[in-house]
């Protein structure tokens, strides 16, 4: 039984999941050297923001094939580490959006009416009424920086209080704003209109001190600043500052950029106009349930071989598209296992094309699925949907993707035509109902076969006696034929003969295979 390590708090939910496949163990508070010791062990990590996955824990983990993010940012995860190990990152891209929305929504209300302090002066004993007046948020403006998921959730709840809306995010359309109800404009601009500014964006490399000095000084004395998204993307010592020197009027954080956050760091010092929360904008019980259910799922599915909906290093897989592809990656890893075998192992070109109803879908899966087949004969179990195409691109493979939507002699198919050391070579595929395989071509030689463990394909002149021969080869080796079927394009001319084996052929066999007259060619295949 495979074995997962879930290192952070996750809800039992998840756990639960991840119980009908694995042995799970929680264990949590470890330190770095200690998942380090005992990374090797599992087959699987499930973490939320607390563990940092670094590169030392990557490469000490030897059997690990995920690592599930309950929640969103993995920022804390090594993922180029990850991947060259080929490792799935896998995150919860959605569960946990209402609950941040919502606590960014807490914050701007509880910043503008005093909560924290009004609460902690009731609980002191005092009845202090003057000390805490507030503001409205009624018309004011907010801007929100990162128009993503969050960031649109709040724009809707923002809208509905009243607010007018001001949006930064260089990666959305302005209809997509305008849908929003946002004007979409600079950050400068943004930061000099704005009452509340709101960041829901990705801490990366662009966005580390993106708010740093100079961009608080853009902003209004009366404005306030939130937080919800990551711990960086404020420079938190330039903030204490504007706020401790009154250039801006308050500020509400929920990440930092070293958490927990640092006992001796400035912004504990600030007084009443910060509102400090230790990184809770997923916890309600709605967006654990929901981020530990996502996760264990996909954990799930990629013990169980199968692949995972929300990767973040598998290029181009979408949630949304991901279980209509389920049956055409299948499809395109044994064609490119069977293309590789029978263009001799070393290839050094692919040519991917899809073929009908497939051509109008994204081909990167399904090429990365072509590629993880074909390189499955020299990598065996170290090639997966994550590294294949580095590995393809480090030996050289030129991968080319064609698309062809006029062909339809089923409703999708894919055509693979590799080129190796035995020439170039092409099969063609189709899925036929919800998930059923089929070869549907062999150099270009029309068959209609479901790929087994052991085959045997032949080019040989269409004539008559060749099959009997073929078959009394097999027999005399003592191998049964389990199905055999023969695709020619004219009536003796050239054809392929291809049989599904319930035995693995013998060495040798193929070399007396070869001196049957009419065989031109033969291949052993083991999918
Ligand atoms: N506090 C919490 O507990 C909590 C909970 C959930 C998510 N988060 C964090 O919130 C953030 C947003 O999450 P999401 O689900 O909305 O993500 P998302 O991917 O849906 O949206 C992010 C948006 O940011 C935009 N963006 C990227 N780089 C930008 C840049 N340099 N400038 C402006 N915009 C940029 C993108 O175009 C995108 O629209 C993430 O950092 C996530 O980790 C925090
Ligand atoms: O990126 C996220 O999903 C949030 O930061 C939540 O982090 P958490 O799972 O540690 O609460």
């Amino acid at each position: 039984m495979p074995k997962v390590l879930v290192s952070d708090p996750i809800d039992q939910a998840g756990i639960d999941i991840l119980s009908q496949v694995a042995q799970v163990d929680v264990n949590t508070g470890l330190s770095a050297e200690e998942l380090v010791r005992i990374i090797p062990d599992y087959d699987a990590l499930m973490i939320r923001s607390g563990t940092q996955v670094t590169k030392e824990i990557i490469e000490a983990g030897n059997s690990l094939k995920i690592i599930g993010r309950a929640g969103v940012g993995v920022d804390n995860v090594d993922v180029p580490a990850a991947t060259r190990k080929g490792i799935v990152v896998v995150n919860s891209p959605e569960g946990n959006t209402i609950a941040a929305a919502e606590h960014a929504l807490a914050m701007m209300l509880s910043m503008s009416r005093h909560i924290p302090e009004a609460n902690a002066s009731v609980k002191g004993g005092k009845w202090e009424r003057n000390r805490f007046l507030g503001v409205e948020v009624y018309k004011k403006t907010l801007g929100i920086v990162g128009l993503g998921k969050i960031g649109s959730h709040l724009a809707a709840a923002a809208k509905a209080m009243g607010m007018k809306l001001l949006a930064y995010d260089p990666f959305i359309s302005t209809e997509r704003a305008d849908q929003l109800g946002c004007r979409l404009v600079e950050l400068k601009l943004l930061m000099r209109e704005s009452d509340y500014i709101t960041l829901h964006i990705p801490k990366t490399p662009e966005t580390l001190h993106l708010i740093n000095a100079e961009v608080l000084s853009k902003m209004k004395p009366t404005a306030r600043i939130i937080n919800c998204a990551r711990g960086g993307i404020i420079d938190e010592a330039a903030l204490a500052e504007a706020i401790k020197e009154g250039q801006i009027a308050g500020a509400a954080l929920d990440v930092y950029e070293h958490e927990p956050l640092q006992a001796d760091s400035p912004l504990r010092t600030v007084g009443q106009n910060i509102v400090l929360t230790p990184h809770l904008g997923a916890s309600t019980a709605e967006a654990q349930v929901n981020v530990a259910i996502d996760v264990a799922e996909q954990i799930r599915d990629v013990l169980l071989g199968l692949p995972a909906r929300s990767a973040v290093n598998i290029p181009g897989i979408f949630p949304d598209s991901i279980e209509k592809l389920k049956p055409y990656l299948q499809l395109a890893e044994t064609l490119g296992n069977l293309v590789s075998q029978l263009a001799g192992g070393r290839v050094d070109y692919l040519n991917v094309q899809l073929q009908g109803e497939l051509a109008s879908n994204q081909s990167q899966p399904v090429v990365v699925a072509a590629l993880k087949g074909l390189l499955s004969q020299a990598l065996r179990e170290r090639v997966n949907y994550v590294n294949a195409s580095i590995e393809a691109k480090e030996r050289g493979i030129r991968v080319v993707e064609t698309r062809d939507a006029s062909i339809r002699d089923y409703t999708g198919s894919l055509h693979l035509s590799a080129k190796g050391t035995l020439g170039e070579h092409t099969v063609t595929g189709a899925v036929l109902g919800d998930s059923e395989i089929r070869i549907t071509s062999v150099d270009d030689f029309p068959v209609n076969v479901s790929p087994t463990h052991h085959m045997l394909f032949t080019l040989h002149r269409d004539m008559p006696g060749i099959i009997g021969k073929i078959g009394s080869q097999l027999g005399s080796f003592n191998v049964n034929i389990a199905s055999m079927q023969v695709g020619r394009k004219i009536v003796r001319g050239d054809a392929v003969m291809v049989l599904s084996l319930d035995d693995p052929l013998p060495e040798g066999i193929l070399a007396e295979i070869l001196k049957v007259p009419g065989i031109r060619d033969a291949y052993t295949v083991n999918l």
